[in-house]
């Protein structure tokens, strides 16, 4: 291709303008160009693509996917609806690689100033000759992959960290471990029941995770992923204490601070229920820590900084590190906490693989679960998990080649919490093969009809636009208990200990009742996002006299969400907040504090919060309602993926409802799967 001229920033100028491209995109690309005058249209191209994918999740840009694919890029920035922007530039960009080859494509980068080219090499094995170009061609010569430097970095140091605990395996001593298993796993002869039982995959996790340096425990909802993780703190903490030393320094983490508060209060119960042998059950439950943090805090954020107090230079004083809801953490975050780990201390990652990643670059769980279904264990870890458990694997797990990684990883397959409700266990399964179709939808929501709903919009009278009234009613039926409650505050008198206790356990029952039920919905922006269906939601409840007239900001009843951490305020993105009236003084927001208690801020206080009757299924991760009700738009869109969806049904703990009014986009969500580029394939591997 040419010298770089203005065309191609003009060009990226309008996709700019057409919301198919961020301004930081073309920022970049210009920069580039600043930089290095003789750059040529298709390097600036390269850049802009580069940063345009970051955006969407991919922590490089894929250079065989671009071509054979050149339509999957420049995925929306806005939710047009009508997709006519995106389209356009979209079609621009096929035009510009039609002809290339991947071949010409190579040739170009490598030959730019802007680019290093390490191709089938990477420094995980100490190769210090970095250079500091802002790009990097790395991956295969089949696969080849453009990086800027930042993230191609971020991915080395995962590499190497996670390669050289890999190589590290803890010898657990037969009899000590063998008293320790018996007594956290008791015989349960219910158990054999259940085909998918036939192997104890709690055990088996608790045994290969305690040999590890670093290990991942995967399953779906309820699969005893805490259970599991808490009984192999016992294991571990059973075994120093049994050989007469110190108990480990554990550090609990997770990404949110709503996933850390839910598994502080799912630890402080799971230790509490521990079976444990009983000269060593006191001791053993002390040194279980039971507060979890976020990765944030544990890492020692420092304000308008990326950095962390705690890094290579001033490691975390820790010897075991577990983070649960992984799935949520992506490639930068994953490389600040490697980096903060001392070489001797474990990490364990729990979490759903199958959940939307995070909205930031990188995708670690599922890149690192790849095979975890199938699990690939050799026939030597087989012998020693059977030696020391008695648990046996049956022949279609085993694999002589597994690697080092599908070593340390075990896959929990059977969700306790759904065996009360199969029918959202089902649907998830079913949504999760990727085999599902609306028709087999159709018939698990037909045989499970008590715990799955599906509500089909119609066209509105005048067939241009989706009639929403039907979600509105569901909407109101689903939030009216806790609204009828939070117009009921306690009647308040002269004692203020007596005051506080009151209105506390009243904000609790509101709590309480609003977790019965969330809207969540695909989209940020449209007829289907945030902001419209707030606004249709709230018009719904004003009508049946749940909400006051007018248009208030603050209003007894309205539902936050916490968009931002504020530490001052000891709040973090995710928390729900509930505004409420107390009675003579005036409204204050209620959030439950994790303890059983809750902690009121003034209104006026609160900086990055949103109005939540619906909630995007992003922002829903780590939480859970009774009653989910996920909505679908009546266009396609790049968000709408298998993942989101599973997501969205596994919110729900007893009832779920699908909403939506074309099968077409159904289908097309169901068979789109989050495939983000990145190059965290080879962990692990010889
Ligand atoms: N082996 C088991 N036998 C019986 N009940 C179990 C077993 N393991 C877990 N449970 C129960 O199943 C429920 C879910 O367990 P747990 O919270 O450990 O799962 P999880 O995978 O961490 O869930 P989440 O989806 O919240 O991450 C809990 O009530 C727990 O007591």
């Amino acid at each position: 291709m040419s010298t770089a001229s203005p065309a191609v920033l003009s060009q990226l100028t309008t996709w700019v303008e057409l919301g198919a491209l961020r301004s930081l995109d073309l920022a970049l690309a210009r920069f580039i160009a600043q930089q290095l005058p003789h750059s040529s249209e298709l390097l600036l191209l390269s850049v802009a693509l580069v940063s345009e994918r970051n955006a969407h999740g991919h922590v490089c840009l894929d250079l065989t996917a671009a071509l054979a694919a050149p339509k999957l890029l420049l995925s929306a920035v806005k939710n047009a609806p009508d997709g006519v922007s995106e389209n356009q530039a979209r079609d621009e960009l096929s035009a510009r690689l039609t002809n290339l080859s991947l071949s010409a494509w190579l040739a170009e980068l490598s030959a730019s100033g802007a680019v290093e080219t390490r191709i089938s090499s990477d420094t995980s094995d100490g190769d210090s000759k970095l250079g500091d170009t802002p790009l990097v061609l790395a991956g295969s010569a089949e696969r080849p992959l453009l990086y800027l430097r930042r993230y191609w970095l971020y991915e080395q140091k995962i590499k190497a960290a996670l390669n050289l605990r890999l190589a590290v395996h803890h010898s657990l001593p037969n009899a000590p471990t063998q008293r320790l298993l018996a007594a956290l796993f008791p015989p349960v002869s219910a158990t054999v029941a259940v085909p998918e039982l036939a192997t104890d995959w709690q055990k088996v996790a608790c045994l290969l995770a305690a040999r590890s340096h670093f290990a991942i425990i995967t399953g779906g909802p309820g699969t005893g992923k805490t259970t599991t993780v808490v009984k192999l703190l016992a294991l571990l903490q059973g075994l120093r204490l049994t050989n007469q030393e110190a108990p480990l320094q554990i550090h609990l983490a997770a990404p949110t601070g709503k996933a850390a508060a839910r598994l502080s209060e799912s630890i402080a119960g799971s230790v509490a229920q521990l079976p444990l042998p009983s000269d060593l059950a006191e001791p053993l439950r002390n040194s279980i820590p039971k507060e979890v943090t976020t990765l944030h805090r544990l890492l020692g954020s420092l304000p308008n900084t990326r950095h962390f107090r705690h890094h290579a230079t001033n490691p975390l004083p820790t010897d075991l590190v577990v983070v649960d809801e992984a799935s949520m953490m992506d490639v930068e975050m994953m490389a600040q906490l490697v980096d903060a780990l001392p070489g001797h201390a474990r990490l364990i990652l729990l979490g759903d693989k199958d959940q939307l990643a995070s909205v930031e670059a990188g995708s670690i769980l599922g890149d690192l679960c790849q095979t975890a279904d199938v699990a690939h264990y050799t026939p030597t870890t087989q012998d020693w998990i059977t030696q020391l458990s008695n648990e046996s694997l049956s022949d279609e797990f085993i694999d002589p080649k597994g690697s080092a990684l599908q070593q340390a990883t075990c896959m929990l397959r059977h969700s306790y919490r759904f065996s009360a409700h199969p029918g959202i266990g089902e649907l998830a399964h079913q949504v999760n093969s990727g085999l599902a179709t609306p028709a087999s939808l159709t018939a698990i929501f037909d045989r499970q009809s008590h715990s799955l709903h599906n509500l089909r919009l119609p066209a509105a009278s005048n067939q241009y636009f989706i009639d929403l009234a039907p979600l509105a009613r569901l909407a109101v039926a689903g939030y009216q208990d806790y609204l009828t409650l939070a117009k009921r505050p306690p009647q308040l008198t002269s004692d203020p200990d007596a005051n506080v206790a009151a209105l506390n356990s009243w904000a609790l029952a509101v709590f309480v009742a609003h977790n019965q039920f969330q809207l969540l919905t695909a989209v940020r922006q449209g007829t289907f996002g945030i902001d419209n269906l707030n606004q249709l939601i709230f018009k719904a409840l004003q009508k049946k006299q749940l909400l006051p007239d007018g248009e208030p900001l603050w209003y007894s009843g309205r539902p936050l969400l916490v968009t931002r951490n504020d530490y001052s305020l000891k709040l973090m993105n995710g928390d729900i907040g509930i505004c409420l009236y107390w009675p003579g003084v005036g409204l204050r927001v209620a959030f439950p504090d994790g303890e059983q208690g809750i902690r009121w801020v003034l209104p006026s206080r609160l900086q990055g919060v949103e109005t939540v009757f619906a909630m995007t299924v992003h922002k829903s991760q780590g939480s859970e309602f009774t009653h989910t009700a996920l909505v679908l738009p009546d266009y396609g869109n790049p968000v709408l993926t298998k993942e989101l969806i599973y997501t969205g049904i596994t919110r729900s703990k007893e009832k779920f409802t699908l909403i939506h009014s074309k099968d077409a986009v159904l289908q097309q969500a169901l068979h789109s799967q989050v495939k983000r580029a990145s190059g965290l394939t080879k962990v692990g591997e010889v």
